[in-house]
């Protein structure tokens, strides 16, 4: 362990303390929390992957975990919104960044998958930070493969990412969810999209959205229904089973999160996407990323800070899981 003087609580080793270290000092860690080799066990590792050569459009999203972790440095030990210290009730530790194939696709798909495995053997949780969302079937397959069952999925995005091939190729930013269906690691009966809007290339594209198992909250149903009224149906549809959390911060409307590839107006406000997410406390969350943010296209920080912020929020909700 460095010298650090540190944020720490019933054992877990916490934050670099910025009452006592300037936040913006050395070296960014998720949060200034501790690296994995830091500490002698971990309840949830923060993970980056690197990797963006499944998108369809701007690239840059492989540059979004560091930029995630820059922007998490205000990050503070206590949430108020859910009364939690999730470094406190949790070792949250970062794990660094996965070292994928650039030019392989098939290869990088191995290696997430396989590194998210070694990276739960102990029982650890994982919150990823993208990366393009390719990454979310990986990450998937490992998550369903620790769960021992397929898990339910609770996916905020402007997109489906159901579609699938483009140019032939099936391992994409917008075909995840249906290869991880067609790969039956997916509970069919706990499927959500939220935040979806936007032009599509067919009514087909929701026709087969719909026969997969998806259910589909857009971004004008949070408008209309309002938070709490999609927060019951989503805690409904999910009950308890293992569920996993995918966030493409393009479900954010391009005013609250620019640096993203595939922008689309009308979307969610970083406020309403915080509160779904702390509407969910208590349900068995077994992992989460948060994709899509491409520093190039960001402003002032503002898809970053968004990112940080529904990644804190995602581990807090680790830590009141079922
Ligand atoms: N941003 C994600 N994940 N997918 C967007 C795919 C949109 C398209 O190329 O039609
Ligand atoms: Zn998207
Ligand atoms: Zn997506």
């Amino acid at each position: 362990m460095d010298n650090l003087p540190r944020v720490s609580a019933n054992g877990n080793t916490g934050p670099v303390d910025a009452a006592l270290v300037p936040r913006y000092a050395g070296a960014a860690t998720f949060a200034r929390l501790p690296r994995l080799d830091q500490v002698e066990r971990t309840d949830v590792a923060v993970v980056g992957v690197p990797f963006d050569s499944g998108v369809s459009y701007r690239p840059g999203a492989r540059f979004g975990g560091n930029h995630v972790r820059e922007a998490s440095r205000l990050l503070r030990p206590y949430n108020p919104a859910l009364d939690a210290s999730p470094f406190g009730n949790l070792q949250v530790a970062d794990a660094g960044d996965m070292a994928v194939n650039p030019f392989s696709i098939h290869e990088a798909i191995e290696t997430v998958q396989q590194n998210a495995l070694d990276l739960t053997g102990g029982g650890a949780r994982l919150l990823t930070l993208g990366g393009d969302h390719t990454i979310a079937l990986p990450l998937l397959r490992a998550a369903a493969e620790r769960a021992g069952t397929p898990v339910a999925l609770l996916h905020f995005d402007a997109h489906l990412d159901t579609w699938d091939t483009y140019f032939g190729a099936e391992y994409t930013h917008g075909t995840p969810f249906r290869r991880a269906v067609e790969e039956g690691i997916l509970d069919t009966d706990a499927l959500s999209h939220v935040g979806t809007r936007g032009p599509l290339y067919g009514k087909k594209d929701l026709e087969e959205d719909r026969r997969f198992g998806f259910g589909i909250v857009t971004s004008s149903d949070v408008l209309r229904q309002g938070v709490d009224e999609v927060v019951a149906k989503l805690r409904e549809r999910i009950g308890d089973r293992p569920l996993y959390i995918s966030v493409d911060i393009d479900v954010l409307d391009p005013a609250h999160a620019p640096g993203t590839g595939t922008p689309e107006a009308g979307g969610l406000t970083s406020r309403e996407l915080l509160e779904i997410l702390r509407g969910l406390r208590g349900l068995n969350l077994v992992g989460a990323d948060v994709v899509e943010v491409a520093p190039a296209y960001d402003h002032a920080d503002i898809t970053a800070v968004a990112a940080s912020h529904v990644a804190y929020d995602l581990i807090t909700l680790m830590g009141l899981s079922a």
